[in-house]
């Protein structure tokens, strides 16, 4: 018996013996990337220019967003306007939702050019990639800049470190990364008999990319870099980010991403988490957001694991209570220039703002008096003037949910509101940059996420260091960004180890904002998120499903092990 197996083997083998891997290489070719440079605006510069320009066009008109599957521009009968936070009367874009039967459409289309996309060569969707870098950094830099700032009220600077920079980053960087990530390939010993290899597969199904409003560029990496990767998207963006979101989507298709891999459909929110949660295709959900919003969705993917062809993969990074914790030994004016900057830029609606600090009794009073006056010196209003540094908060939502914080802060014995504290809706959801000084450190404002331009100060005794320490990772939920102030080497190595759970990007004498792709992959880690850190190596792996392959061009012979026939 075991003879003439062997004889049938040999004979087999023969043909097996001439054949040569068939799995191609990915024939990437290498390069390298730089961060995109951020433009001055200067007066008199070609790019200010060009930004008064787009501003203009934008104001002047409202811009039809239609719902996109497969190329089809959708329309409903209800009609939805995107509005200036800084003006709420003014539109700038009028938009559809879609409803559950066209997301039903959407996830149906979605998932059928997924199986067609996955076959394109890396090579090819590298190109496509590159060249929408190129349209954003050229030709339709200030369509998104004036977007961004119109849309989300963003000031000329925001606009330009967020829906140019940190965008294009996004695109080149993710692909430098395809690239490194796809040039590591496993062992093969001996490769005349065995050549073993990974390839990147896209998964089967949709992903459904969910994105926050306050970054541009979050919506774009949200939905097209698992797109780089082979998937197909459900792109909801959110509603006051209308606008900037569909200049990536065109710009994104005339780049030469086809039809159906990414989907334009705006949506009202549970209906958009419930409708994918139970489709049996979704194959992940890409999500920036709030706390209370990733958590409905994962609860919704557990009481729906039954149903699916895959595990579906959930990337969400979420909200924060981000510190700067200031050391006796700190140089002043750093903490002052810092904290003001990250607490309030953009109106504190970065995830990574500082909206609690830490700060000793002996330096209070130099402090206070910095803070106070750079604060007093911002100028809020409208983001088309230069001189502004910063506009409104997004919407009336905010708005209510900020200023009751300020509410909260003149009711309280233990709150006093030391600069700021001013907030009026007439014309644009204005709040004043504010700081509040607090004698309970565990008071609600000190653990809660606000998302808005409020800091609160907590003034410790300077021997109560090491308890006071301690408050920084036991206070909140959250663990995004953090950052200490000290000229003492040998505290700032014990503040690494301290608080090393206690933010997921930690800056060591520099603010807690302000992270830069390739630089400072971003996320946090316990509520805060899964921690995935876009803008990092590891980013583009996780929209794959890998698929090992071992290859063997020398015939198997024996069925038995030597040490058998012994
Ligand atoms: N960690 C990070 O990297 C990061 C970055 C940016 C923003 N954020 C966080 O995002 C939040 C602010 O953004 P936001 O106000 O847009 O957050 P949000 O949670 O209100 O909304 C995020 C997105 O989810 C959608 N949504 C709402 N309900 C939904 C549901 N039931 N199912 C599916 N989608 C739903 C919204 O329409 C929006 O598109 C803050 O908490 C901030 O800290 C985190
Ligand atoms: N990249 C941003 C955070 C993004 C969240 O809003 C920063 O670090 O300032």
């Amino acid at each position: 018996m075991m003879l003439n197996l062997r004889k049938f083997l040999v004979i087999k083998n023969l043909s097996v013996r001439g054949i040569q891997s068939v799995v191609p290489d990915s024939n990437l070719k290498d390069f390298t990337v730089v961060n995109e440079p951020i433009l001055s605006y200067k007066k008199g510069s070609k790019e200010r220019k060009e930004l008064e320009a787009a501003l203009n066009e934008a104001k002047s008109n409202i811009v039809d967003v239609p719902i996109m599957i497969a190329g089809e521009e959708i329309r409903t009968n209800e009609a939805r306007f995107q509005v200036m936070p800084h003006d709420h009367q003014h539109q700038i874009a009028r938009f559809y939702y879609a409803d559950e039967k066209l997301l039903q459409k959407a996830i149906g289309k979605c998932t059928e050019a997924q199986q067609k996309w996955d076959k394109t060569p890396l090579k090819e969707r590298v190109e496509i990639w590159d060249r929408a870098a190129d349209l954003m950094a050229g030709k339709y830099r200030q369509r998104l800049n004036a977007a961004t700032m119109l849309g989300q009220s963003k000031t000329t600077i925001q606009a330009e470190i967020d829906s140019a920079a940190e965008l294009i980053d996004f695109v080149r960087f993710n692909v430098f990364f395809l690239k490194e990530n796809a040039k590591f390939q496993p062992i093969s010993e001996d490769i005349k008999v065995t050549k073993n290899s990974v390839r990147f597969r896209g998964i089967d199904g949709f992903v459904a990319a969910v994105s926050p409003f306050n970054f541009t560029a979050i919506g774009g990496n949200l939905s097209y870099t698992p797109a780089l990767m082979g998937n197909s998207v459900l792109w909801k963006p959110s509603d006051t980010a209308i606008l900037s979101n569909w200049a990536i989507y065109e710009i994104m298709r005339e780049a030469g991403v086809p039809e159906g891999v990414v989907n334009f459909v705006p949506a009202d929110g549970p209906v958009f988490g419930d409708t994918i949660t139970k489709s049996p295709y979704l194959a992940g959900i890409n999500f920036t957001g709030s706390v209370p919003t990733f958590n409905r969705l994962w609860k919704q993917v557990g009481e729906n694991i039954n149903n699916y062809k895959n595990y579906p993969k959930l990337i969400g990074e979420c909200g924060g209570k981000n510190y700067h914790f200031v050391h006796p030994s700190a140089d002043i004016e750093s903490v002052v220039t810092g904290t003001i900057r990250s607490s309030f830029e953009y109106c504190g609606q970065k995830c990574s703002a500082c909206s609690r600090a830490y700060i000793p009794e002996s330096l209070w009073p130099k402090i206070k008096e910095g803070l106070l006056c750079e604060r007093s010196k911002l100028k809020v209003g409208d983001v088309s003037e230069f001189s502004t540094f910063m506009g409104a908060v997004i919407d009336e939502k905010a708005f209510k949910r900020i200023s009751s914080y300020i509410e909260h802060a003149k009711a309280s014995p233990n709150l006093e509101i030391i600069g700021g504290g001013g907030y009026d809706c007439s014309k644009g959801y204005f709040i004043e940059p504010t700081i509040v000084q607090t004698k309970d450190p565990l008071d609600k404002i000190m653990v809660e996420e606000i998302f808005g331009p409020l800091l609160t100060i907590y003034v410790y005794a300077d021997k109560d260091l090491d308890a006071t320490m301690k408050l920084v990772g036991s206070s909140t939920q959250f663990a995004l960004t953090g950052a200490v102030f000290s000229t003492n080497e040998s505290f700032l190595k014990r503040a690494l180890e301290e608080f090393k759970m206690t933010a997921g990007n930690f800056y060591i004498n520099d603010k807690s904002t302000g992270s830069v792709v390739g630089q400072q992959p971003f996320g946090g880690s316990r509520m805060s998120g899964t921690n995935d850190k876009a803008g990092g190596p590891q980013y583009v792996t996780r929209w794959s499903t890998v698929q090992s392959i071992k290859e063997t061009f020398v015939p198997l012979r024996d069925i038995d092990y030597p040490y058998m026939r012994e």
